[in-house]
């Protein structure tokens, strides 16, 4: 799967942080109960159907996990979703506006966002620099278009609540220690909890995990859940799509069940559990 950054987007760029509960952002916009819906997605690669007609909705302020067999479409899914993959039909709507075919960046700045992996050559930058990264180029179109008297000043304010946010985020995540530390030295652990302070720099309502707890200890993997239910509690919704049926049984009000690229049952984690069905596409599906 290609791995590449959110880009910038002057004009769909979200505006600078406000008040939110966390002091993290804005917050969560309210105006819809179900913020993420997908619609008879479909996608193939050649002759092979990936995704075939799979439909759901991701309730706002949940924790919503995304789980099937091998090969059930997961990643597929979650890439149409984002916008790293365009579906041959099928529609994706973000809090009532279709995203359908927009780009990562597009997507991201409309409040839905993934986390990144930091990709190789960020490494050689600190935490602190990789916080700063994004949100500053954003910021840096911005400038770039309006050199007109007086810019300077709104600049100067700008990077200042950047840094304010970025250091806000970085004590949230417990890593404001390491912040001079080089990315490329962090735990696979401590780089999970950079991506995700990464994703919430750009303010989002929704944030999309594939994978969070790979390669991650048992305690940082307990310190990553602390983290995403305290967000949760506090209004943001999230779409998880994992290996660990324990983790997401957990840890998750509402489990979707995808097989072979369609939805085969969603419910809360005993439902899913208990079904005759999702227990077969398992067995059959060598897990
Ligand atoms: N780029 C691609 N080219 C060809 N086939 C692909 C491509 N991406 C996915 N597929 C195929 O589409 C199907 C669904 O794959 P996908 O990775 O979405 O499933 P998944 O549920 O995420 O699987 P896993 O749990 O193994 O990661 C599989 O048969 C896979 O081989």
């Amino acid at each position: 799967m290609s791995e590449t950054d959110p880009g910038t987007d002057a004009d769909d760029a979200p505006e600078p942080a406000g008040s939110g509960s966390l002091d993290l952002g804005t917050g969560p916009d309210i105006s819809s109960d179900y913020p993420l819906r997908v619609e008879d997605l479909h996608k193939s690669f050649g002759g092979i159907t990936a995704v075939d007609g799979a439909s759901f909705e991701v309730e706002r302020g949940s924790l919503t996990g995304l789980i099937g067999p091998n090969g059930a479409g997961k990643s597929t899914t979650f890439n149409l979703i984002t916008g790293m993959l365009t579906p041959d039909s099928g529609t994706v709507t973000f809090d009532g506006a279709d995203v359908t075919g927009l780009e990562p960046h597009q997507i991201a700045n409309r409040g839905m966002v993934r986390t990144f992996q930091i990709a190789r050559e960020l490494g050689d930058m600190t935490v602190l620099e990789n916080m700063m990264l994004a949100p500053k180029a954003q910021r840096g179109e911005r400038l770039w278009r309006s050199v007109t008297p007086g810019v300077r000043d709104d600049v100067i304010a700008q990077e200042s609540e950047l840094l304010e946010r970025v250091w806000e985020v970085l004590d949230f995540f417990d890593i404001a220690h390491i912040a001079e530390e080089y990315a490329g030295n962090l735990s696979g652990g401590q780089r999970k909890l950079l991506e995700m302070a990464r994703a919430l720099l750009t303010d989002p309502d929704m944030l999309l995990l594939d994978e969070p707890f790979a390669g991650v200890n048992p305690t940082l993997e307990k310190r990553l859940l602390e983290h995403i239910h305290e967000l949760r509690e506090q209004g943001y919704t999230f779409l998880l799509v994992e290996h660990d049926m324990d983790l997401i049984m957990k840890n998750c009000e509402h489990v979707i069940v995808l097989h072979q690229g369609r939805v085969l049952m969603e419910g809360d984690p005993e439902e899913v559990k208990s079904n005759e069905d999702v227990i077969e596409a398992y067995l059959g599906g060598n897990v």
